[in-house]
């Protein structure tokens, strides 16, 4: 299970969290400009934008999980297992990406969200995987920027598009349910709730919190979408950068995975295996294990990226305890 979601303070804020039995070999990866992307149905990419995030690199190549480019605009793939559809040829009209290329193709290439909403309305997210020894991901797509989220859900019929106003993405069904569902939270309050349930009894809070009783804490999709979106979207935050990425932090700890809590069919403990917070503006990708709580930071623009190598920074996993005595 995985939770995307954006936060605007002073700067906007994009990350998730990573919801897996294991690692798939992550680690902060940065892809400068002059970087050579092959795609299998499109031209190369020589030069495009840089970008920062967490991937895997097989041959060389990044594979992407999520990433911010330099310019402030974010994609994260999210598993959507049973509804993803990708069509095995070409579709008339549309442009063929494979599924694991699509992050840096329009990373690569586009400045904004509206631009990336426009290209993906176009890609055929062809279901042909780009080595036989990976094999596809279902997955449907976060993207957004400082003015804004999509989603892009490879359904049956074609990529659909759909605005997202309220900046947080989950797992199946589809975004639509997960827009429908949140009107039975409506009456969720952070305020102190009154009492509707009959006038006729002197009902009273015995505490604080009893306004949102109701929200969901299980570690399902849909759950997380509505109590991902209750925190969001009911957020306070103080001034400066630490505050806001303190506060992006607690808002994905909402949603995060206790070993043990969620075993697969298999028999594996689902975790968070790490969740990130990226500031659009600065290029500084933060992130934290599930061993490891403090927050570890690559920052895009601390690199030269002229080059056309990419930059691998392994990730931190021993917990870091601060002895006061
Ligand atoms: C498993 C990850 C998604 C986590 C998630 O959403 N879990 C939810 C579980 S559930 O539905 O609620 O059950 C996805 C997100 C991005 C995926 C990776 C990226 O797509 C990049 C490559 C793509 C290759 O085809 C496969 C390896 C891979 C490196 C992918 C491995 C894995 O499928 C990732 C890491």
């Amino acid at each position: 299970m995985c939770t995307s979601i954006t936060l605007q303070t002073a700067d906007c804020y994009f990350g998730r969290t990573l919801d897996l039995t294991c690692s798939f070999g992550e680690r902060v990866v940065i892809t400068p400009r002059n970087y050579g992307f092959r795609f299998l149905r499109q031209r190369p990419l020589d030069h495009h934008y840089a970008m920062i995030g967490m991937a895997s690199v097989w041959n060389n190549y990044p594979l992407y999980a999520e990433a911010v480019n330099e310019k402030g605009l974010y994609m994260a793939g999210l598993n959507f297992p049973g509804n993803a559809c990708y069509p095995e040829s070409s579709q008339p009209g549309k442009t063929d990406v494979s599924p694991p290329e699509l992050i840096p193709w329009i990373l690569g290439r586009c400045e904004t969200a509206a631009q990336a909403k426009e290209l993906l309305g176009r890609v055929n997210p062809i279901g042909i995987p780009i080595a036989e020894e990976l094999p596809l991901s279902p997955l449907h797509w976060h993207v957004a920027d400082a003015d804004g989220s999509f989603v892009a859900e490879p359904l049956e019929g074609g990529m659909r598009i759909y605005d997202n106003p309220v900046g947080v993405l989950t797992n199946n069904p589809t975004f639509e349910f997960h827009l429908t569902n949140l009107n039975r939270y409506m009456h969720l309050t952070p305020h102190a709730p009154e009492n509707r349930f009959a006038t006729q009894l002197n009902l009273n809070q015995f505490g604080e919190g009893m306004g949102g009783i109701g929200l969901p804490g299980d570690s399902s999709s849909t759950s997380r979408f509505v109590k991902a979106a209750f925190h969001k979207l009911n957020s306070v935050c103080g001034d400066g950068e630490q505050a806001s990425v303190s506060q992006f932090f607690h808002v994905l700890d909402a949603v995060s995975m206790v070993r043990g809590s969620v075993v697969t069919k298999g028999g594996e403990q689902d975790i968070t295996t790490y969740a990130c917070c990226i500031n659009g503006r600065t290029g500084v990708y933060y992130y934290k294990t599930y061993e490891n709580s403090q927050i570890t930071a690559v920052g895009l623009f601390r690199e030269e990226l002229d080059g056309g190598e990419l930059r691998e920074f392994p990730l931190v996993t021993e917990q870091r305890i601060r002895f006061e005595n």
